[in-house]
């Protein structure tokens, strides 16, 4: 390649990194600032006015997120408004759903945009939050399989990274979280909606559970965690072996969702189960929900470096990037020939 071509690469490549840092900053459609921020009306979005009021609140993560964004920024181009997020101003319940086509897999961009968006409802003070999806029967497919298969190790370590510090901010969030499940949630996906504190699933051809093994690789410790103090120890046990992927009717069965009800439901059904929560004191729910969870928090939280190392030395073995790199194939494969 000529000096002049790579220079022309080099210039091109700046400029398209400067624009997604910029789409990055707007990732989230929408921030609605409860309490510092007056609502006009119910679910109101926000406008570019409240954006930049929450883009100037100095807070480390965002400041360390953005540098992330910025380093690896080519891999977040024509990804802004991965999330719709709203608040309901009188109840202070906030909405946020993921519409990450085509399956809401969670990359580093996402879930940089997920940790903050956590943050910002929460210090605006949100009460209850619903975590769903705008993709037609897609929850999320879970981890993005391509930051994964033949990594840069920076990026894989910043991916686990932020995916830890997504985990432990939804796992121990103050807020009254519901996952309305309306699609396919797999592996990570299902991983968040353990998180929650209620699962709401649709009925229909859907599946659920962590199919880690299915891939040829293992769920790491906090992912078999959840999963036991969501259906205890026999079930996860063999679930995890078997990469189970669970029916909804499966799921309500075992205790992985708590209500299976038909996909127009959902959204009403969740709304009611919300008002009911948000009846109980708020200070004790949260005590009693971490009094449960915060020794499986502690767990990861006093090892997340050797988690991290952990991780990178596991999934950069050549044989699991060989089953990965044979998962993924199939994958298109059999999206190639619907
Ligand atoms: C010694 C012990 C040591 C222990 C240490 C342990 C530490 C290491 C632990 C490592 C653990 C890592 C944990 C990973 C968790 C994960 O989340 S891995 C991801 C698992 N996800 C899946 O298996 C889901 C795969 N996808 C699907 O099954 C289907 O796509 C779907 C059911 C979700 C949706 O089906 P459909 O609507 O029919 O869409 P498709 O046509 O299948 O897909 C459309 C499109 O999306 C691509 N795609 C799907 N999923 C992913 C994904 N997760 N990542 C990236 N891309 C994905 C798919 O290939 C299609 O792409 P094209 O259209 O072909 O381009």
């Amino acid at each position: 390649m000529s000096m002049a071509s790579k220079s022309m690469l080099n210039a091109q490549a700046l400029a398209r990194s400067r624009l997604s840092y910029r789409c990055y900053n707007h990732l989230s459609k929408i921030h609605v600032g409860l309490g510092s921020t007056p609502y006009s009306t119910k679910n109101s979005k926000v406008t570019a006015s409240h954006q930049a009021h929450s883009l100037l609140s100095p807070c480390k993560l965002l400041s360390q997120q953005k540098a992330t964004a910025r380093k690896f920024s080519q891999r977040s181009l024509g990804q802004d408004n991965l999330l719709d997020v709203s608040v309901d101003s009188s109840s202070g319940v906030a909405t946020l759903k993921m519409q990450k086509p085509p399956v809401n897999s969670f990359s580093l961009e996402f879930l940089t945009s997920l940790c903050i968006n956590l943050d910002k409802l929460h210090s605006d003070g949100c009460r209850g939050l619903v975590i769903g999806s705008s993709l037609p029967k897609i929850f999320s497919a879970g981890l993005e399989i391509t930051e994964m298969y033949q990594p840069d190790e920076a990026r894989l370590r910043e991916f686990w990274r932020t995916l830890q510090e997504f985990w432990i901010k939804l796992y121990g969030s103050q807020m009254i979280t519901i996952a309305a499940i309306t699609g396919h949630s797999p592996a990570g996906g299902c991983l968040v909606s353990m998180c929650c504190d209620h699962r709401v699933m649709a009925d229909g051809k859907l599946t659920i559970g962590l199919n880690e093994t299915l891939l040829g690789i293992v769920a790491p410790r906090w992912f078999s965690d959840t999963l036991i103090n969501t259906v205890g120890h026999r079930e996860a046990e063999r679930a995890l072996q078997l990469g189970k992927l669970y029916s909804p009717q499966e799921a309500v069965a075992v205790g992985l969702v708590d209500q299976v009800v038909p996909l127009e439901s959902v959204a009403a059904t969740v709304e009611s189960t919300m008002a009911q929560w948000l009846k109980i004191p708020s200070h004790a729910r949260h005590l009693s929900k971490l009094q449960l969870r915060q020794p499986t928090l502690d767990r990861l939280l006093h090892t997340r470096q050797e988690d991290i190392d952990n991780f990178v030395s596991f999934i950069t073995k050549e044989s699991i990037q060989k089953s990965l790199g044979m998962y993924l194939a199939a994958l298109k494969q059999r999206s190639k020939a619907k």
